[in-house]
């Protein structure tokens, strides 16, 4: 790892992997620990880019970072204030829909978020034909950015993604001045590696090779952890 990173970290897929359930994730003190050794060798240039809130983010451990959640519209220093939009009255009017078309269909799940909603269908992949169609209707008729994850479509407000977050956190402290580099797994990672090169830096893509902006891979979320191990015993 280079000794002036700037590290972008995604969570899910990329910190831990994917699990059935969005509460299914397990952080343990071991990933927290290195991501603290790793930040103190970078001199604080460490941050997480996630599509989770930073709510969530916060409850699952790491209270004490710098993050960016809800794919770029949040922010928040270790401890500090979160500075988001406020919640859109149409996200409410979606999550109601959305938790009426899972209310007969087992293994779909609603994940209310702190400015946005997600519609789960990994326990029902049968249904996504009609979840992306359902999350379609409600971006177009309320002007909604309709983001797509892994086997989920979220509806939040627009303005704002991975990329926008990296250039937000490159223009202050701590990460200004290093290199980006930006690692992560899912579609809503590309725009946070076209940023990291856009700024000098690079992506990482964790998974298998597909046409990606990243230029590097790692194949899972084993060998991110060796990844950064390395990193804590090389610049130490
Ligand atoms: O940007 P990320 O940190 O990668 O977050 C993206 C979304 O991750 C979560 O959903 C995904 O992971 C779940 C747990 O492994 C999995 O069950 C689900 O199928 C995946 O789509 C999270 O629930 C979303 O809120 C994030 O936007």
């Amino acid at each position: 790892m280079l000794t002036d990173a700037a590290l972008f970290l995604d969570f899910d897929g990329t910190l831990t992997p994917i699990t059935d359930t969005p509460d299914g994730v397990i952080v343990d003190d071991g990933l927290v620990q290195l991501l603290l050794a790793l930040r103190e060798r970078l001199d604080g240039r460490l941050a997480i880019v996630s599509g989770r809130s930073i709510e969530t983010l916060r409850a699952l451990g790491f209270a004490d970072f710098l993050l960016a959640g809800t794919h770029g519209l949040e922010f928040a220093r270790p401890g500090g204030a979160i500075a988001a939009p406020a919640r859109l009255a149409a996200i409410d009017d979606a999550e109601a829909a959305f938790n009426a078309f899972a209310a007969d269909k087992p293994g779909v799940l609603v994940e209310r978020k702190s400015i946005s909603v997600g519609l789960h269908y990994r326990g029902a992949p049968v249904w996504q034909d009609a979840a992306h169609a359902l999350a379609r209707q409600w971006a177009d008729q309320d002007g909604l950015a309709l983001q797509q994850g892994k086997m989920l479509y979220e509806l939040r407000p627009g303005g704002a993604d991975k990329g926008s977050a990296v250039h937000a956190l490159m223009a202050q402290g701590p990460m200004a001045g290093g290199v980006p580099v930006f690692i992560g797994d899912d579609v809503t990672d590309e725009e946070g590696f076209a940023a990291a090169a856009e700024l000098g830096g690079v992506g990482i893509l964790v998974g298998p090779v597909r046409q990606t902006r990243a230029a590097y891979n790692l194949e899972q979320v084993a060998a991110v952890r060796h990844y950064l191990r390395e990193g804590v015993a090389r610049l130490a």
